[in-house]
């Protein structure tokens, strides 16, 4: 059974003034498989984010159906979505979202604080993991104080701390400089070799050659889709800048039509 599936999948947003509709996903489908590591790529407006917060239950699609680990969405209860989300979902986003006025090891710890966790099994799970994406030394320190690349390796481990089946990155490498995107995509490799299950929307090539498989929307629809099979980060980024291309191009040419 796949962790994932996304069947015919609709979003239609009425604008609030003139009660305009705009389609930003058009009968979306496509499975992830448990252990996957997954880029969504488009160009702007394409329904990325739109894709994004409807997996992440904090949108509710117009129609289609998502089932994460069995569980139809829609049937989750508004008030058991909080849950449902923390105990079953890990969110990265580009501006780290991290709290100024908590120390990195308390922002890492706050999913579970939420979940009424006892401060043995919290303290357990923070040190593995915190070694695991070199901020150990840094865990009493304040967002503030540390690097943007430190920042978005906390955020990475508040969004590992639950354990979730699935974790959402959107434009996780965006803020960063590219030191920083080159460290943080090679822990996102290592924590998907583990085991980890990953699904990162991005407009880095950079990012997406380092996934398993590269899905490209285009005006709300599923235009391609990219397997790495045998091939290196190398010849990924090639595939992507090459399919970008034709995207681009039928985009243009349509354009000039
Ligand atoms: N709340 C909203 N109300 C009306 N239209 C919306 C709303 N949110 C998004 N849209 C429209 O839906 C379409 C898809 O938007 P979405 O944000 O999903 O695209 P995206 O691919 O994530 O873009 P970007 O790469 O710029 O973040 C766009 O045409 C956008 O203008």
């Amino acid at each position: 059974m796949a962790l994932l599936e996304v069947r015919n999948l609709k979003k239609i947003y009425t604008t609030r003034l003139g009660g305009n509709k705009v389609q930003a996903l058009d009968n979306v489908n496509f499975t992830v498989e448990q252990g996957e590591y997954v880029a969504i790529m488009g160009e702007s407006g394409s329904g990325k984010t739109t894709l994004l917060n409807i997996m992440a239950s904090l949108d509710r699609p117009t129609a289609g159906v998502v089932t994460l680990a069995g569980k139809n969405m829609a049937d989750i209860r508004q008030k058991e979505l909080c849950a449902f989300r923390r105990d079953n979902l890990g969110f990265v986003f580009q501006d780290f979202n991290l709290l100024d006025t908590l120390s990195l090891k308390d922002n890492i710890l706050l999913p579970l604080v939420l979940a009424g966790c006892d401060w043995h099994s919290m303290e357990e799970r923070v040190k593995p993991l915190a070694a695991k994406l070199d901020i150990a030394d840094l865990l009493e320190k304040y967002p503030y104080e540390v690097s943007g690349g430190q920042k978005q390796r906390t955020a990475v481990a508040r969004a590992l701390i639950t354990r979730p089946q699935l974790v959402l990155a959107d434009e996780p490498t965006g803020a960063l400089d590219s030191k920083a995107s080159d460290k943080l995509l090679r822990i996102f490799a290592r924590v998907n070799e583990d085991g980890q299950t990953i699904l990162m929307v991005t407009h880095s090539i950079q990012a997406a050659s380092r996934a398993g498989r590269v899905m490209f929307i285009k005006d709300g629809c599923v235009f391609n889709q990219i397997y790495r099979g045998r091939l290196s980060d190398e010849e990924m980024y090639r595939k992507i800048s090459d399919t970008l291309t034709i995207l681009h191009t039928e985009k243009t040419d349509t354009a000039e039509d």
